[in-house]
């Protein structure tokens, strides 16, 4: 028996989109400010510092600018082994005391403020309010729908989202969508910005809830949850079940052609006549667990045993080496540095040069 497919939505066809009225083109701008600099704002200005930008941030916590340059600091060897900008510098960075100032001159905003949907509406009308017209302003929301928070903007056809991944100055992906009142040209204006700043970019044409990557993301954490509070499986066997097993293999190849060639010869046609009853069976609970505080506890000290005495930092620096190592290992940064070779020097977003620092060992200038 073969799962029945549910019919698929209806999807439009993809109409020619008017070019996006911004100050300038994509490829041309060269002041980002990043408003909400904690733990993703501060990856951002990272990632937009390395690739040559002028990065304004604001945030309203008053350690926000020691945390913010603690973070670029720690960043920045990684950023190095990437291949620097040759306009890179840590010193383009200005932490501004209102936002008002942070985004006054700005060409593209950033927003990573906290995941509170009343707190992303009053502050995504704020930015719009002080942004200087037809600059497009994205928010790193993990999962809300743009629809949900643009609604009390003056100008809400140039909000859309722009969610990355952690740490943004390291992992590409950007998915990019837009909400009911965006002007479709934003969403192709904030993509093209994306890709000229360096980033792997998936253009959404539908709002969906997660977006794509987290709701796969959450399908594996949500069973992963179910497992910790029956005490099924620890912490520890679930991280190494992923990096010695599938995880490998994600790394650069997906789910869905991975699991092709467990069909062998007779590929995803094959697989999906052979295991796709499978698809029935209790492996998935489908509901998430409730989150108490047993869970949430034996969650938290699962990790801490997983840590292994290593602090963040440490963890944060082994991380990123990490994904370096696969980056290269996987032909994604070559020799020197992965940044485009395309753009002129001085133009932001590509990077040619290793901004002075001494090259990693194997690597040529
Ligand atoms: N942490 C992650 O792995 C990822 C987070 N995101 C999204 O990024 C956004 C930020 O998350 P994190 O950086 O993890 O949180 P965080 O807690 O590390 O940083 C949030 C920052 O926003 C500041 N803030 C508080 N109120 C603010 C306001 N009214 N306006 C501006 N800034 C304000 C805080 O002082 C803090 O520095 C969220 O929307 C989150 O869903 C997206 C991808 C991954
Ligand atoms: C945990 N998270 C939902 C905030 C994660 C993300 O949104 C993306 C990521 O970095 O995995």
């Amino acid at each position: 028996m073969t799962a029945t497919p549910e019919p698929a939505p209806e999807s439009a066809p993809r109409q020619a989109r008017p070019p996006y009225p911004a100050p300038c083109p994509p490829d041309a701008v060269r002041r980002v400010a990043c408003v909400g600099a904690g733990v993703i704002g501060g990856g951002w200005a990272a990632h937009f510092l390395a690739r040559g930008y002028d990065v304004t941030a604001w945030d309203p916590a008053p350690d926000a600018e020691q945390r913010l340059r603690r973070l670029v600091d720690a960043a920045w060897p990684a950023l190095r082994q990437l291949g620097l900008h040759a306009s890179a510098s840590p010193e383009r960075l200005t932490v501004l005391p209102t936002l008002e100032e942070a985004v006054a001159d700005a060409e593209f905003v950033q927003e990573s403020a906290p995941e509170k949907l009343d707190l992303k509406r009053s502050l995504l009308a704020r930015i719009d309010a002080a942004t200087p017209a037809g600059v497009v302003v994205a928010s790193s929301t993990s999962g809300y729908p743009m629809t949900d928070m643009q609604g009390e903007a003056a100008d809400p056809g140039r909000l859309l989202v722009g969610h990355p991944f952690n740490p943004p100055y390291l992992i590409p992906l950007v998915e990019v969508v837009g909400g009911k009142l965006t002007e479709p040209g934003a969403v192709d204006w904030a993509s093209r910005f994306y890709e000229a700043a360096g980033k792997s970019v998936i253009t959404m044409e539908r709002e969906l809830p997660g977006f794509i990557a987290n709701r796969l993301q959450e399908a594996l954490w949500r069973e992963a949850l179910h497992m910790v509070a029956n005490g099924e499986a620890t912490v520890q066997e679930i991280d190494d079940s992923i990096t010695e097993g599938p995880g490998l293999r994600w790394a650069f190849m997906g789910p869905c052609l991975t699991f092709a060639l467990a069909g062998g010869e007779g590929g995803m046609a094959h697989m999906l006549d052979h295991f796709g009853p499978s698809l029935k069976s209790p492996w998935t609970r489908l509901e998430a667990p409730e989150l108490d505080a047993s869970l949430r506890d034996a969650m938290v000290e699962g990790c801490d045993a997983a840590a292994a005495g290593r602090s963040v930092a440490q963890l944060v620096a082994e991380r990123d080496q990490g994904v370096i190592d696969v980056l290269r290992a996987t032909g994604r940064l070559p020799q020197g540095g992965s940044q485009r070779q395309d753009a002129p020097a001085d133009s932001p977003g590509a990077g040619t040069d290793t901004g002075g620092a001494e090259p990693a060992e194997g690597e040529q200038r």
